[in-house]
């Protein structure tokens, strides 16, 4: 049995080559003559897989180290009896802890709180709940719109996105990139959307680039109808817009699912279906663990003033990818590959919380206590 994995998916040296004969090629090489005898492909984002590189291959099985699958050319692989898998949920923490920092920088920029601002989630899968967990733990209220989700299971709880954009003080997408299902979200960022926006809010992307017209987020940035922009995931990646880069007030090479968490988790899952697929034991999964953080123990006294956001930051703070993305965009994917992989808040524990911080300490994720 062979297994093709893509180069740069972390935690699966080693124990892979438990499961069959491996081969780690680069997203790049992910050609029909190096796939020709493989029978499953462990991939990421920038694999594209379909008719280009999948015809007359012996693949029987893809699993991506992502929750995004847009990569994949379903149509394809159904035609031709070659199961696909994503690993739904695998950096869903890592993408709250994301937005959780970003705000948290914001809020401190913009000399504000979080508590009572509004925010609007679109897309409330895996990610979206997680993003809402830490908006009620920083004291947002919390709107929410998915249509998929409302026409299986209810209005209730849910709200159009003309009401979010009304009434939210911050808007954040998680939603698939793709143009031909029931509700398409390509470009579902546009003018005429953008335009909907009644409270200035700051508008955060960390799905997938093409979900917004970077067009419309430029002339809304422009004209002062989004206070600030936040964008991990762009148009063309990696060769992203400068103009949008230069406009952005936290720019990141989409990194925001790069917990070390999250990226073993996503590994363990392409194991996992191999696995399962082609039934052979998966014992060595257990050895997948992420590395301690160097310093576990974070002591919120070192902090003057909001200790709560400097505390999240000090889990993963966005500024220092983003300087290097401004110095550098045309490094994007290099500055992916190399990135040094934060881990999420539950590594942390926090010494000398007040009560109250605890409390919101605890819902974000930490091990927070008083002595
Ligand atoms: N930046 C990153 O590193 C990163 C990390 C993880 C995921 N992602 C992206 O985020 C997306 C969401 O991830 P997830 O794990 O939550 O996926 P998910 O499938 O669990 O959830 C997506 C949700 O979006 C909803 N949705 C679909 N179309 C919609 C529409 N038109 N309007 C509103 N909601 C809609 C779905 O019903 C679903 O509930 C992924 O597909 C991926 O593209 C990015
Ligand atoms: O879809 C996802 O899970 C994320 O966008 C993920 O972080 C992409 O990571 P990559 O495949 O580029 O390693």
């Amino acid at each position: 049995m062979k297994i093709v994995i893509e180069a740069s998916v972390p935690y699966l040296r080693g124990i892979a080559e438990q499961f069959g004969d491996v081969e780690y090629l680069q997203s790049n090489d992910f050609d029909k003559e190096h796939l020709k005898d493989a029978d499953a492909l462990i991939i990421r984002s920038i694999t594209k897989c379909n008719a280009q590189n999948l015809e007359g291959t012996s693949v029987k099985l893809i699993t991506t180290a992502t929750a995004g699958f847009d990569h994949i050319d379903q149509t394809f692989c159904k035609e031709n009896g070659i199961v696909w898998k994503n690993s739904p949920g695998c950096n869903a923490d890592a993408v709250a802890q994301y937005v959780a920092s970003a705000l948290s920088l914001m809020a401190i920029r913009l000399k504000t709180s979080l508590e009572g601002l509004t925010i609007g989630i679109v897309g409330v899968g895996h990610v979206g709940r997680r993003v809402e967990l830490i908006a009620r733990a920083f004291g947002m209220k919390v709107l929410r719109n998915d249509p998929p989700r409302e026409e299986k299971e209810g209005s209730h709880g849910f709200c159009s996105i003309d009401e979010i954009m009304k009434k939210s003080d911050v808007v954040t997408f998680h939603t698939p990139l793709n143009r031909d299902s029931k509700f398409p979200t390509y470009h579902l960022i546009n003018d005429e959307l953008l335009k909907k926006a009644q409270k200035t809010p700051i508008l955060i992307n960390a799905c997938r680039g093409a979900v917004a017209d970077s067009k419309a987020l430029i002339k809304a940035k422009n004209e002062g109808i989004i206070k600030a922009l936040i964008i991990d995931c762009w148009e063309g990646e990696p060769d992203i817009n400068r103009q949008l880069l230069s406009l952005a007030d936290i720019a990141t090479p989409h990194i925001a699912g790069f917990s070390a968490d999250g990226k073993c988790n996503g590994a363990k899952m392409c194991l996992e279906n191999i696995s399962k697929f082609f039934d052979i034991p998966s014992e060595a999964l257990r050895k997948m663990q992420p590395e301690d953080p160097e310093n576990p123990l974070i002591n919120i006294n070192q902090f003057e003033d909001n200790r709560v956001y400097r505390t999240q930051l000090e889990s993963f703070n966005p500024e220092k990818i983003d300087k290097i993305l401004r110095l550098h965009p045309e490094n994007f994917e290099t500055l992916r590959k190399t990135y040094s992989y934060p881990r999420e808040m539950k590594a942390y524990t926090v010494r000398g919380a007040s009560e109250e911080e605890i409390a919101v300490l605890n819902k974000l994720g930490f091990n927070a206590m008083s002595y």
